[in-house]
């Protein structure tokens, strides 16, 4: 199996177990939601999202996704309320897509699959850093917003306009004053389960905020993000796309929503 893990036969989901054995846990991500069997939780407050767009720092091409990052060293740009308790920062989003438009998103909804998956990171404050979070059960709350095909998103546009910039892994560049907020739909209506990172490390440590309604993105927009490579300048190009998990079991865990 290559180093580094990644989406292709030789280092993809499949072969993580090898090197991160959690990948076999009992509250891994994703998981389709069964929208029947969710509960109802009295009493969850609404979702609060606070964004400032002077947070933003840097668009980048990590190898595995396109991901802006945040300024997180202070409760400037968080998360509250809904079914996380404290104040989270939002560390970075990122997105997971298909090669075709008929599939791509990590969660499922009673098998249903959107073409990809908006995750907005954010790391509980109570910890020093985004990376001693990880060890702790409560240490990181992901929005997940679906993207459906339809009109062109002129928000996801502003991120688009610059994958030339940042083809190959590795590529990076300034992106200050994007508001993150434009890229959530009308509703926060959430469906919420504890579960992990969809990615190695896949550490057992998220509270999974996934909004009921789905972002707009044209059949064109997702071609570009198709654009994008997995590799490094100078390597052999290979497509970014499919760099999604399959869902994973639910086990004994519930998932609750935040609707009657
Ligand atoms: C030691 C550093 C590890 C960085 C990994 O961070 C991640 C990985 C996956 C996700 S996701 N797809 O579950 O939202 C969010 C953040
Ligand atoms: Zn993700």
């Amino acid at each position: 199996m290559s180093a580094e893990w990644g989406y292709l036969p030789s280092n993809g989901p499949a072969t993580w177990a090898a090197t991160y054995p959690i990948a076999n846990g009992h509250k891994q991500s994703p998981i389709d939601i069964v929208t029947a069997h969710t509960t109802h939780k009295t009493y969850l407050p609404h979702l609060k999202l606070k964004y400032h767009p002077s947070d933003s720092i840097a668009l980048l091409n990590n190898g595995h996704t396109i991901e802006v990052t945040f300024v997180d060293d202070a409760n400037t740009s968080t998360l509250t309320g809904g079914p996380i308790t404290g104040t989270y920062r939002l560390a970075q989003f990122h997105f997971h897509w298909g090669s075709s438009d008929d599939h791509g998103s990590e969660h499922t909804v009673n098998k249903a699959k959107f073409p990809a998956e908006l995750h907005l990171v954010h790391w509980n404050g109570k910890y020093p850093s985004f990376k001693e979070a990880l060890n702790h059960p409560d240490g990181v709350a992901v929005v997940g917003v679906f993207l459906k095909i339809g009109a062109a998103n002129p928000n996801l546009q502003k991120i688009l306009d610059n994958v030339a910039a940042i083809q190959t892994k590795g590529e990076q560049i300034s992106f200050p004053n994007y508001d993150a907020h434009t890229l959530l739909p009308h509703s926060l209506e959430f469906w919420t389960y504890g579960g992990s990172l969809t990615t190695p490390p896949l550490s057992e440590c998220v509270t999974w905020i996934v909004l009921q309604d789905p972002i707009s993105v044209s059949s064109a927009q997702m071609a570009e993000f198709r654009s994008l490579k997995f590799n490094a300048a100078g390597e052999t190009a290979c497509c970014m796309q499919d760099n999604y998990r399959p869902t994973q079991n639910l086990s004994e865990r519930k998932v609750h929503r935040s609707t009657l």
